[in-house]
């Protein structure tokens, strides 16, 4: 089958900097996968290239075997670093935006599990909290029935009681043959749903492994492994 996500010879340069350096790798399906990796590594590089909104410096990124484009779009579901949501909308109206825009966008769904967090449909992004505002934008992304979730940063603002809740109610709650790709720095936090793990360091990948085997043969979690692989 071909893989979900795959880089071949990728890189990406801005202006003279180099953010990905010609980088191999292939995602397979139905994993939830944990891209990690220090400040400036080429995570968000990365997932803007698998979205289509950067294009590579040279070599090539695929999704289900083609190029990001309007076909991959649909299959593809992105949550970006930041919002690009209005403030002014209210949780009914982005709920509306998102069914017109995605004809794969799945409204009861969002709206059940908004209603779960307590969330009411009259409410404001511009009066919601940090946190609050990262759960709605969550939960608008995961409930498209799409291929790919790339989730960009996503509970960086939620409290600690509130993303074990997201992660296993909201992230684990998916099509069991989709990926998510999950750019994050809280290791800890979400090391319990992740399937594997790619590290990504300056650029190149420095491990891509499954989280069961760097348990079993090297008796670490990631958390620690990452901290013994990137310690200053
Ligand atoms: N628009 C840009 N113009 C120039 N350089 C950029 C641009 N965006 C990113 N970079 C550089 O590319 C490299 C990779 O950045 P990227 O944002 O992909 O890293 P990251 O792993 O997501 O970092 P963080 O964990 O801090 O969010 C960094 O050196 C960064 O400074």
């Amino acid at each position: 089958m071909t893989p979900i996500l795959e880089c071949r010879a990728l890189a990406k340069v801005y202006s003279g900097r180099r953010a990905l350096a010609g980088i191999n790798l292939t995602v397979n399906r139905g994993r939830i996968v944990g891209l990690l990796g220090p400040n400036g590594s080429g995570k968000t590089t990365m997932i803007k290239l698998a979205s289509g909104l950067l294009t590579p410096t040279s070599g090539e990124i695929l999704i289900d075997g083609k190029r990001p484009g309007v076909q991959t779009k649909r299959q593809v579901s992105y949550l970006p670093e930041r919002t690009y949501l209005e403030n002014w909308m209210t949780v009914d109206e982005m709920l509306h935006f998102f069914s017109d825009f995605y004809d794969n966008f799945n409204l009861p769904k969002a709206a059940e599990m908004l209603q779960r967090l307590g969330i009411q449909p009259g409410d404001r992004l511009k009066t919601m909290s940090k946190g609050t505002k990262e759960k709605v934008q969550l939960i608008l992304v995961m409930s498209r029935e799409a291929d790919l979730y790339l989730l960009d940063e996503p509970i960086g603002g939620v409290d600690p009681a509130a993303r074990d809740y997201i992660l296993h109610t909201i992230i684990s709650n998916y099509n069991e043959n989709a990926t998510v790709l999950i750019s994050t720095h809280l290791i800890s936090d979400v090391e319990p749903v992740l399937d594997d793990v790619i590290f990504i360091n300056q650029g190149y990948i420095a491990l891509t492994e499954s989280v069961d085997d760097i348990r079993e043969q090297q008796g670490k979690s990631v958390d620690a492994l990452f901290r013994e692989v990137f310690r200053c």
